[in-house]
């Protein structure tokens, strides 16, 4: 497979996207984001009252993340981002930007291309059951375990179309990283 610009690692809170995703930038020297640390303060403080975010919410979130993997892609960087994109038109705004795909004209403005980031989602797929169980275990994160059944009732999984695949998180983190790794050559 010719390498994405971008791997997005996605899926519900707990489900590995930050241990998987941060693994798997390192192994590819790839930069890793972690969509978390972009949140503002406000959905933080929101997420951690117990009230799941909104798409009002997380468009700005994600349109911020669409402009930096631009960005990063325009200058030849690869990037591993763990994002939750957990509906397919927020996985839209990360590829294309919240309006579609503008077009990028170049010096002269008689070329142009559009301006999508080229991605491959990696979801990390799992049941109810095995993920609040990780979720229970963790420590130290500001999400808190009660919000995973919002997040499962928000979860589109990527379908064809889209260019993805699907990995259980039944599998060891290794498994995971191998299988993705398969997947990339
Ligand atoms: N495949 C896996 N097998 C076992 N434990 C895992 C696996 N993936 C993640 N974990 C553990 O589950 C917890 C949640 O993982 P994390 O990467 O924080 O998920 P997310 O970023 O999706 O919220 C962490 O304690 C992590 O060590
Ligand atoms: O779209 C969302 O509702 C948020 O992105 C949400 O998913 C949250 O940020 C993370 O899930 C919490 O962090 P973890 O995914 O690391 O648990």
């Amino acid at each position: 497979m010719t390498a994405p610009g971008v791997l997005l690692v996605m899926g519900v809170s707990g489900s590995g996207k930050s241990t998987v995703g941060a693994l798997l930038a390192s192994k590819l020297g790839w930069k890793f984001y972690d969509a978390d640390d972009y949140h503002p303060e406000e959905n933080r403080v929101k997420m951690g009252r117990g009230i799941p975010l909104n798409d009002q919410d997380r468009i700005p979130w994600l349109c911020n993340l669409h402009d930096i993997l631009l960005r990063d892609v325009a200058s030849g960087q690869h990037v591993v981002l763990a994002c939750s994109a957990l509906k397919k038109a927020y996985r839209d705004i990360l590829i294309r930007g919240k309006d579609g795909a503008p077009l990028k004209c170049d010096e002269t403005g008689k070329d142009s291309q559009p301006a999508e980031v080229k991605l491959l989602v990696v979801h990390l797929s799992g049941s109810f059951e095995v993920i609040s169980g990780r979720l229970l275990k963790r420590r130290g994160h500001f999400m808190p375990p009660e919000l995973l059944q919002s997040q499962f009732d928000t979860l589109e999984p990527p379908s064809a179309p889209e260019n993805f695949i699907q990995v259980s998180v039944d599998k060891n983190i290794s498994e995971i990283i191998a299988t993705v790794l398969e997947t990339l050559t």
